[in-house]
C-alpha cells in the first residue's frame, strides 16, 4: 500500500460535557478524494441531554440515566486531495484539529499547518467497518437502481450476511464479508475509477471529474462502440444470447473508422468509456459473487457519485449475468465507507463503553456493533455533503 493510498485518523481529545461543541475528525487520504467525517455535537442551548434521551425513548431505544449524553451530528464532506489546502484550510476554519496522534505521506502538512499528526488504520478493515455500519445502522442506506428507477431495499440487520461489497475508487476492490470483522478481499481490478476519469481526460480534455460525467449524459456510445449488429448486418446473434444493440467491443469502431480523435465528440467518448469501465466491473462483480454463492452485490466508492446511467450499466451488467438472479445495489454514502469505519475504530479504541444512538425519526433500527446499541438517521441529500444525527452515550 503506497503511502498516498493510506487511510488516516486525526482525532482530538474527547469532551463529555464541558465543551459545548464536541468534534472528532476522521480524515481519509486515499487516492483521488480526501474524505472528511466529524461528529459535531449540538448547542447546549439547543437540545438538552434529558431531551435527547426522552427523545430516543419515546422512540424506543432505550438509554442509561446515569450515562452522560450528547447529541450531534456525524457530518461529511470531500476534497480532491490536489486541493489539500482547501480541506486543511477547512479543518482549521472548523476548529476540528485540535489534538492528535499519528503520521504518513501529508504528516508534515499537518503538522505543520494544523499541529496534528495521525494515525495509519487498515483500508479493507475500515470499509468493512463502515458498510457495516451503514447497512445496519442508517435507514435507506441501500438502493437498487434500474431503468431509472431508485428503490430504497429493505435490510434486515439480522440477516445481512454474506455479501459482496465492490469498492470502486481509483482501482477496485472486491470483498467478501461474512460479519463485522469477518471478511476477505477476494478480487479487484486496476480498471476502475482512476482509469475512467485519467483516460477521459487524456481522451476529451475535460478539466475535471464532474464535467467528464456531465458530457456522458449526452453522449452516444454507438458512435465508438462496436455492436454485435455492427457484424451481424443490424440483426442479433440469438443463438448466443446476444441482442444487435449488445456492445460487441468497447471503443472497436475506433478502428475500423477512418477518424482521428478530433473526428469524435468528447460526449461520446466519455458515454462509451462510462460503460465500458461500469460494464466490466458489474460483470467482475457479478462472477465473484457466483464463484461465493453470494446474492447481494453492494458497490460504493466515488466513482459512482449516484450517477443514473453508471449504476443502471452496473445494475443491468449484474442482471445480465447472472440471469436475474443476484442484484446490485448501492450506498446513499458511497465515498465514506472508509472513513466512517476507522470513525467506528476509533470508538473501539478510544472511547471505550460509548454508545452512538440514533435519533430515529421513523423506523429505529437497533444494530450490535462491539457490543454497542448503534442507532442512526440521516439528513440531507444523498452522496453529496450530508450529515446522520446521533446521540452519543459516555460512561
Ligand atoms: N471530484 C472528483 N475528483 C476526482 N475523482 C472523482 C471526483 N468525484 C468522483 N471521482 C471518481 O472517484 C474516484 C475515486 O474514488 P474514491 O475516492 O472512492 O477512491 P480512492 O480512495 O481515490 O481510490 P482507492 O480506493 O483505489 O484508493 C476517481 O478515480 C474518480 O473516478
Ligand atoms: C490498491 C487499492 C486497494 C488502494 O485503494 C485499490 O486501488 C485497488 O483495489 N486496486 C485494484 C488492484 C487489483 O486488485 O488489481
Amino acid at each position: 500500500m503506497s503511502l498516498l493510498h493510506t487511510p488516516f485518523r486525526v482525532s482530538n481529545n474527547l469532551h463529555f460535557r464541558d465543551s459545548r461543541t464536541y468534534s472528532n475528525l476522521l480524515c481519509w487520504l486515499t487516492g483521488s478524494l480526501i474524505k472528511l467525517v466529524y461528529f459535531s455535537r449540538y448547542d447546549d442551548s439547543c437540545r438538552d441531554d434529558d431531551e435527547l434521551r426522552s427523545q430516543n425513548e419515546s422512540l424506543g431505544s432505550k438509554s442509561d440515566n446515569s450515562r452522560p449524553v450528547l447529541g450531534g451530528k456525524l457530518h461529511f464532506a470531500k476534497f480532491e486531495t490536489s486541493k489539500i489546502n482547501d480541506c486543511l484550510e477547512f479543518i482549521h476554519s472548523m476548529k476540528l484539529h485540535l489534538g492528535g496522534g499519528g503520521a504518513y505521506k501529508f504528516a508534515d502538512l499537518f503538522k505543520e499547518k494544523l499541529s496534528v499528526s495521525l494515525d495509519k488504520e487498515d483500508e479493507m478493515e475500515c470499509l468493512v467497518t463502515g458498510a457495516n455500519f451503514l447497512l445496519k445502522a442508517v435507514h435507506q442506506e441501500a438502493f437498487t437502481y434500474l431503468d431509472g428507477q431508485k428503490e430504497f431495499a429493505q435490510i434486515d440487520p439480522n440477516d445481512l450476511y454474506p455479501y459482496l461489497l465492490v469498492n470502486i475508487g481509483s482501482g477496485v476492490s472486491m470483498i467478501k464479508v461474512d460479519g463485522d470483522g469477518k471478511f476477505e478481499r477476494v478480487s479487484g481490478t486496476s480498471l476502475g475509477g482512476g482509469t475512467f476519469w485519467g483516460l477521459g481526460r487524456l481522451l476529451t480534455k475535460c478539466k475535471n471529474f464532474d464535467e467528464l460525467l456531465e458530457l456522458s449524459h449526452q453522449g452516444n456510445n454507438r458512435v465508438i462502440d462496436m455492436l454485435v449488429g455492427d457484424i451481424y448486418g443490424g440483426t442479433d446473434y440469438a443463438k448466443i444470447g446476444l441482442s444487435a444493440t449488445t456492445i460487441a467491443s468497447s471503443f472497436g469502431k475506433a478502428i475500423s473508422d477512418n477518424k482521428e480523435l478530433v473526428d469524435y465528440k468528447p460526449e461520446d467518448i466519455s458515454r462509451s468509456l462510462l460503460r465500458m469501465i461500469s460494464n466490466n466491473i458489474g460483470q467482475i462483480s457479478y462472477l465473484n459473487a457466483l464463484r461465493f454463492g453470494l446474492k447481494r452485490i453492494f458497490f460504493a466508492g466515488f466513482f459512482i457519485r449516484g450517477h443514473a446511467y453508471t449504476m443502471d450499466t452496473i445494475s443491468v451488467a449484474v442482471n445480465f449475468w447472472s440471469k436475474g438472479e443476484a442484484e446490485a445495489m448501492f450506498l446513499r454514502h458511497e465515498g465514506f465507507l472508509g472513513a466512517l469505519g476507522a470513525f467506528m475504530s476509533y470508538e473501539k479504541q478510544c472511547l471505550d463503553g460509548l454508545t452512538v444512538n440514533k435519533i430515529p425519526q421513523r423506523f429505529p433500527i437497533s444494530v450490535s456493533s462491539a457490543g454497542n446499541k448503534i442507532y442512526c438517521s440521516m439528513n440531507g441529500k444523498s452522496n453529496g455533503n450530508e450529515s446522520i444525527e446521533c446521540t452519543v452515550y459516555g460512561t
